[in-house]
């Protein structure tokens, strides 16, 4: 497989003030992403989380030619993102959910027309992928309305076409379900699921929504303080961070000893079982209770997954995290 998108010790610092006494402020460096090696192959869905602050959108913007790095280096479809900034523009797409690239007082529609005229795609390519935007994102009640007057998930929903109108290898995605209602957010998840499938485009997102994750992204990479502390699929995370199903056994009568001995809750009829690892042998001695009216196994949670993650990566040993003294 070709990598469309490679860093190797990718940073960014910036330069802030902070306090230092009661009047005096003093020049910091901040290590917003502190050396990030990442290799995307085509047609992965990357899910990119970490915490508030962690460097996921500074990562985004150096990758889509936003920011300049401080050190290292990044490929995005074998174009360097800030000096070949313009030719990487054809080729990828781009949703900061906070911001947008439609023409606040135009019609929806106006804004697919401009965005074809400044890509200069041609007219049929983008008549067929506005057509099937229209069809998966239910977009043709809301095509006359000026943008300032949609609502957000209305607004997301143009964002998204906007941003794959020219046909981009590469999809990044910042915070795509921000804010959105439920009903919003599964259109959402199930259009970009559906693009993906598809295996032509590339898709990178950042979200605090795992369930976006789960429903989405295959490999994760996580961030914490500039820093990858974890790359790999979600079984892995699971694995690593020592992820427990819940058995839960319903009986028709209290038992007054739980077979098991290890049951973490016991309440009359209902027992509630850990189990790290296989669950098979535990369930086998279980199914043989003959009060046993139900049994059923719980998945675990993500969020208690990476919870445990950004617990555990914690702040570094010296002083605020990614902070270093600057030059005076
Ligand atoms: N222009 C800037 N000037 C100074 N510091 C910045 C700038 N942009 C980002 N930072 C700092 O860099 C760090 C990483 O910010 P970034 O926005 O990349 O985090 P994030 O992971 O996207 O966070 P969130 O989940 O809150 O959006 C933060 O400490 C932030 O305050």
């Amino acid at each position: 497989m070709t990598a469309v998108i490679e860093a190797r010790g990718l940073r960014k610092e910036f330069t802030v003030r902070v306090k230092a006494g009661r009047l005096r402020r003093e020049k910091r460096v901040v290590a917003a992403v502190d050396g990030v090696d990442l290799r995307v192959e085509r047609g992965e869905m990357l899910g990119y989380i970490g915490p508030n602050g962690a460097g996921k959108s500074t990562t985004l913007k150096m990758l889509t030619g936003i920011l300049t790095p401080s050190a290292g280096e990044a490929r995005v479809c074998g174009l360097v993102p800030v000096p070949q900034r313009t030719r990487l523009a054809r080729r990828i797409g781009v949703v900061f959910g906070q911001r947008s690239q439609l023409w606040w007082d135009l019609p929806l529609r106006d804004s697919f027309d401009l965005l074809r005229h400044i890509y200069r795609a041609p007219a049929a390519d983008h008549a067929t992928r506005l057509r099937r935007c229209r069809g998966l994102l239910d977009l043709d009640a809301f095509m006359d309305t000026p943008v300032r007057q949609l609502s957000l998930g209305q607004r997301m929903r143009g964002e998204l076409t906007a941003a794959l109108l020219h046909g981009p290898e590469v999809l990044f995605l910042d915070e795509p379900t921000i804010g959105l209602d439920v009903v919003s957010k599964q259109a959402v998840r199930s259009f970009l699921a559906d693009l993906g499938a598809g295996g032509d485009v590339t898709l990178v997102l950042t979200t605090h929504d795992l369930a976006d994750i789960e429903r989405l992204c295959r490999r994760l990479v996580v961030i914490d303080h500039g820093r990858v502390v974890h790359d790999g699929s979600i079984e892995a995370l699971h694995a690593r961070y020592g992820s427990r199903r819940r058995v839960v056994v319903d009986l028709d009568e209290p038992v007054a000893e739980p077979p098991e001995g290890a049951a973490v809750e016991a309440d009359g009829r209902r027992l509630v079982f850990t189990v790290e690892g296989p669950a098979a042998p535990v369930i086998a001695r279980l199914a043989g209770l003959p009060t046993l009216r139900d049994l059923t196994i719980e998945e675990p949670d993500i969020e208690e997954v990476v919870t445990r993650l950004y617990l555990a990566s914690g702040p570094q040993p010296h002083g605020e995290p990614g902070i270093s003294p600057g030059a005076p």
